[in-house]
Order: structure tokens, then sequence, then C-alpha cells
């Protein structure tokens, strides 16, 4: 489904990766790992067709993502550092505002759900604290409908009722089926792809306010620096 042959990335004429080559396929989760400042954020916006690569091609269903972005921008869902909320908009506004972009409306009770935004609904995105902001944030990949997430960083600032709740989104997204495919960037240069297994927590009922967005849901790409969290 994604395609990605030969990336390489110089920024401040340093290397950040050379030669990357992965393919993910439907239900394929990527965890990309490495040192602070070793290009994990550039790789996942390189992904998401928001900085051309260096070098290399990136393909989604045989077609490049930066000749021809139209098709792949509306299937792909990109949270990163930054939540892109708007401030003086309450938090129903904003879930709001993004379903009317994707034409989602039908899915917003399930994202409302599925991140339990229920006691901040009515409150302004200013007023919400970081993790309740990134809560929000996150639950734009639901209204996206999108087959591709693109999460840099997703439990940054979240406490342990939310980090629950998002592995039950990464969990029902992906389908859990096929083993992961991690990408480890080592010293700014070294690359290497492998699969491996992460094993989740048994899901706590976000599935049932889920599944009338579950079909459209296929791959997840994260960017994650506390992997341990994931396997254990
Ligand atoms: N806008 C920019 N212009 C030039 N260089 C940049 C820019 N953004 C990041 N860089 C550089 O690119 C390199 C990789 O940064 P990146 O944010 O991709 O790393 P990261 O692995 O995601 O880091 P962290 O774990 O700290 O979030 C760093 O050396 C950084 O200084």
């Amino acid at each position: 489904m994604l395609e990605c042959k030969n990336l390489s990335c110089t920024r401040n004429n340093k290397t950040l990766f050379k030669n990357l080559s992965f393919n993910a396929e439907p239900q394929s989760k990527i965890l990309i790992t490495g040192q602070n400042g070793s290009g994990k954020t550039t790789l996942i916006r390189s992904l998401c067709g928001l900085l051309p690569p260096t070098s290399g091609n990136i393909k989604y269903y045989d077609n490049d993502i930066y000749e021809n972005p139209k098709l792949y921008t509306s299937a792909m869902a990109y949270i990163g550092h930054k939540n892109a909320c708007k401030d003086n908009l309450t938090v129903m506004q904003n879930i709001e505002y993004w379903a009317g972009v994707r034409n989602t409306r039908e899915l917003i009770i399930a994202a409302v759900c599925c991140l339990q935004l229920q006691p901040v609904l009515n409150i302004r995105y200013s007023e919400l604290s970081s993790g309740w902001r990134r809560r929000v944030a996150l639950a734009r990949l639901l209204v996206s409908n999108a087959n591709i997430w693109f999460i840099d960083e997703p439990f940054c600032n979240l406490d342990n009722t939310a980090y629950d709740l998002v592995i039950n989104l990464i969990k029902i997204h992906s389908e859990q089926n096929d083993p992961d495919l991690e990408v480890q960037i080592i010293d700014g240069t070294i690359i290497r792809a492998h699969a491996c297994t992460a094993e989740y927590k048994k899901d706590s009922g976000a599935q049932e306010a889920l599944g009338r967005s579950k079909d459209g849901l296929q791959l997840l790409l994260i960017k994650k620096m506390i992997l341990h969290r994931l396997k254990h």
C-alpha cells in the first residue's frame, strides 16, 4: 500500500537517514524509534507528503505522493507535535470543524466516545490542560476516516487512562493481526527496518464506539519514545 524506496534526507549538511526502503501493507503498524534529533519527525513529515526527501520516492498504491498528492492527502491523517487545534473554539467545535473538512459528521460521536471527551466538550481549547489538548487532537484521527495514521509521539502528556484509550485505538485501527515493522534510526545515519511484535492491553469498550468507523481504518505509523510501554 505504501512503498518507500531509497529515502534519504539531509538537513543542515547532516544526513538524517540514507537509502531507507520499506513497504507498509494494510493493517501494519510501524514504530519509529531513535535518539533525540535523529530524524524521526523528519521521516514522518516526509512520509506525510510535507517534506520531500532529498532522494528516493514514496508511493501510495503506485502513485508518487509528491507528484500526485490529492488521493494521498485524503487517505491519511497526521498528528504532529503541535496539536493543530483552534484556540478560540470549544472542543466540540474543533471536532465539528474537522468532520466538516472530511465530510464525516457521522464519526463525531465515535471520536468523542473513544477519547472520552464528554467532560470537556463545551470548554474552549485554549483553557484545557496539555493532556486534554492532546486527547482532542487525537480525536482528529477518528473523524478523518483515514486509512493511514501518522502520530508523532502519541502518548505525550497523556495520563494512564488516556494512554489506554490510545492503545485501544491503535489496536482497533490495525486490527492487531500482523507483526509490527520497526524502523530504527541510530546515530542519525544507520537505519534498519525489521518486524517486531507489540503486545497490547485488553480493550475496554472502545471497539463498540468505533464500530461504524472501523472499515476505513488500516494502517498506522507512529513515532514513539517509549517503546517498552507497548511491549510490556
Ligand atoms: N525546520 C528545520 N530546519 C532545519 N533543520 C531542522 C528543522 N527541523 C529539524 N531540523 C533538524 O533535523 C534533525 C532531526 O530533527 P527531528 O525533529 O526529525 O528529530 P527527532 O528524531 O524527531 O527528534 P526528537 O526525538 O528530539 O523529537 C535535527 O538535527 C534538527 O535540528
